[in-house]
């Protein structure tokens, strides 16, 4: 059975169904990733859950009304546990403890392997990625929202790369998603916890 099958299987909806303005490139479709490998292989669409797609959809309008050239593009999405072993694996030099902090730990399972976490950016209409500071998946200090104002203040991020970030927080936020300290690109519809409660993880 394909990735994409087994997704479909367990009610996951593509996001571009659901808002066709939405941008797609699934970086682990590709080598252009911190694995250096495709991951995905076929799998080149964005799956999540209907909820989570709904408030996908929601963040496009808002970002949309506030900046009518700019739309939301999307690394990542749904990932089945067997990718989030690849991600894991690719990693042997971080001790567990610093590893979790950039991949979930699959044995506890990632919030996109239930379908309700999304990585992605901001581009223009034909699809060129703003700049952020710092390459999708750079995991490192430069990447992290808590330590934005800090960077700035150090010359280590422009006011525009700063500004930027705000711009896709702030539609991720009106959607009803919510960001972590680590990563600019990650976002999650749902915890952990609940996200466990609801739904079943695509193995
Ligand atoms: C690997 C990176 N793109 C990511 O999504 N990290 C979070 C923490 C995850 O694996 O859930
Ligand atoms: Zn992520």
């Amino acid at each position: 059975q394909s990735l994409e099958q087994a997704m479909i299987n367990q009610k996951l909806v593509d996001v571009q169904n659901v808002d066709p303005s939405i941008l797609v490139e699934l970086k682990y479709s590709t080598t252009d990733n911190f694995v250096g490998k495709d991951v995905y292989g076929e799998l080149t669409r964005a799956y999540m859950q209907p909820m989570a797609a709904q408030k996908l959809a929601k963040a496009s309008r808002y970002l949309q009304e506030q900046h009518p050239d700019l739309r939301l593009l999307v690394y990542d999405a749904a990932r089945p546990r067997a990718a989030q072993w690849k991600l894991w694996n690719a990693l042997p030099d971080l001790p567990e403890r610093e590893r979790q902090k950039y991949v979930a730990d699959p044995r506890k399972g990632s919030i996109h392997n239930y379908g309700c976490a999304v990585d992605l950016t901001v581009a223009t209409k034909d699809g060129k990625a703003l700049d952020m500071g710092t390459k999708y998946d750079f995991f490192g200090e430069l990447a992290y929202p808590s330590k934005e104002e800090e960077l700035l203040k150090a010359g280590k991020l422009t006011k525009q790369q700063v500004e930027n970030r705000r711009i896709l927080r702030e539609a991720m936020r009106a959607g009803g998603f919510s960001p972590i300290e680590f990563e600019w690109w990650h976002f999650n519809a749902l915890s952990r916890e609940k996200a466990k409660m609801v739904f079943r993880i695509v193995e």
